[in-house]
């Protein structure tokens, strides 16, 4: 299990701010092997700055990050796969090559590199762009051989900081899959991302950062306990009045009133609107991870 316990880290200030950044105010947080980790916030919640700090990259004020029960250490960091919010490819070099230089600088044998490689080109739709240089390549494509290169040694656990920005629907889906594979075969993996709708659909829990802070953990289940459901009902032509007094939103639409409304009874409600008109729809809808999100850092 990777564990993140009460870490803090203040940014030196500069000329225009002297008193310095406080980026992290005791975040914790703990991912358990096979776990997959949403981590999300809004643009300079602290994201990077943590994963920073669980790669070595930063040294954090205090805090501390633990793997397996033990301080994180050099080695264990060896055996996690990484891709940093700045991308570290070498443009010149060719896709393949480029893995397998990375596989090498990781300690795999020449041949071990050349079997991961192929494979990892193979899984992540990269047969085609083998021998092309990284710069010729898109965007899209470059995110995938940056994700080859930090799945090359077959990592214990995996952090990639932003991993699906800027990639078409396709390639989301494999890399998604090549992440749930690992995933599935124990690696607690975190990824941070704003794409809300893709964590939601992806992650097996879920951290929300607020200004260095972590103001939501759990499940999104757990997350969506906390919220009340909303009721949301629509009747055709209701009679004059029917929803004085309830609590929520009544949106007009033609001839259909739409009634969102919450901590009511529903059955009470149920049969005050079937009084009223005809009910086309009647349902308990639950938040979304962005209303949860909007809600947590408000
Ligand atoms: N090297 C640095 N020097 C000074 N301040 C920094 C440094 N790195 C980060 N910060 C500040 O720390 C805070 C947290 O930044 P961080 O990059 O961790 O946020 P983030 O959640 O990853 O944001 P984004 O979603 O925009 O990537 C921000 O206010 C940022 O400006």
């Amino acid at each position: 299990m990777l564990e993140i316990s009460d870490l803090r880290k203040r940014f030196a200030g500069g000329p225009d701010a002297p008193e310095g950044k406080v980026a992290l105010d005791g975040i914790s947080f703990t991912v358990r092997p096979g776990e997959m980790f949403g981590f999300v916030g809004a643009n300079g919640a602290g994201k990077t700055t943590t994963m920073r700090i669980v790669m070595g990259v930063l040294q954090a004020d205090s805090g501390e990050v633990s793997w397996q029960g033990r301080p994180l250490g050099y080695d264990d960091r060896r055996r996690f796969g990484y891709m940093p919010e700045e991308r570290g490819l070498y443009q010149k070099m060719k896709v393949t090559e480029q893995i397998e230089y990375f596989g090498r600088l990781q300690g795999l044998s020449a041949q071990a590199a050349k079997k991961s490689a192929t494979d990892l080109i193979e899984r992540l739709g990269l047969v085609e762009r083998r021998n092309d240089a990284v710069q010729a390549l898109s965007l899209g494509n470059q995110q995938r051989v940056q994700l080859a290169v930090a799945l090359v040694h077959d990592p214990a656990v995996l952090v990639l900081d932003e991993p699906f920005s800027g990639l078409d629907p396709i390639a989301v889906d494999t890399l998604a899959t090549a992440l749930q594979e690992r995933c599935r075969g124990g690696v607690p993996v975190i990824f941070s991302s704003h794409q809300l709708e893709l964590v939601e659909r992806l992650c097996d829990s879920v951290g929300i950062v607020s200004a260095g802070r972590m103001v939501a953990t759990g499940t999104v289940a757990d997350l969506r306990g906390v919220e009340s459901n909303t009721l949301r009902i629509v009747v055709r032509d209701p009679a004059p009045g029917w929803s004085d007094g309830l609590p929520g939103t009544v949106t007009v639409r033609g001839d259909r009133h739409i009634l969102q409304t919450a901590d009511v009874d529903d059955q009470e409600v149920l049969r005050r609107a079937m009084k009223a008109g005809h009910v086309e729809y009647f349902g308990v809808e639950q938040p979304t991870l962005t209303e949860i999100f909007k809600e947590a850092v408000a």
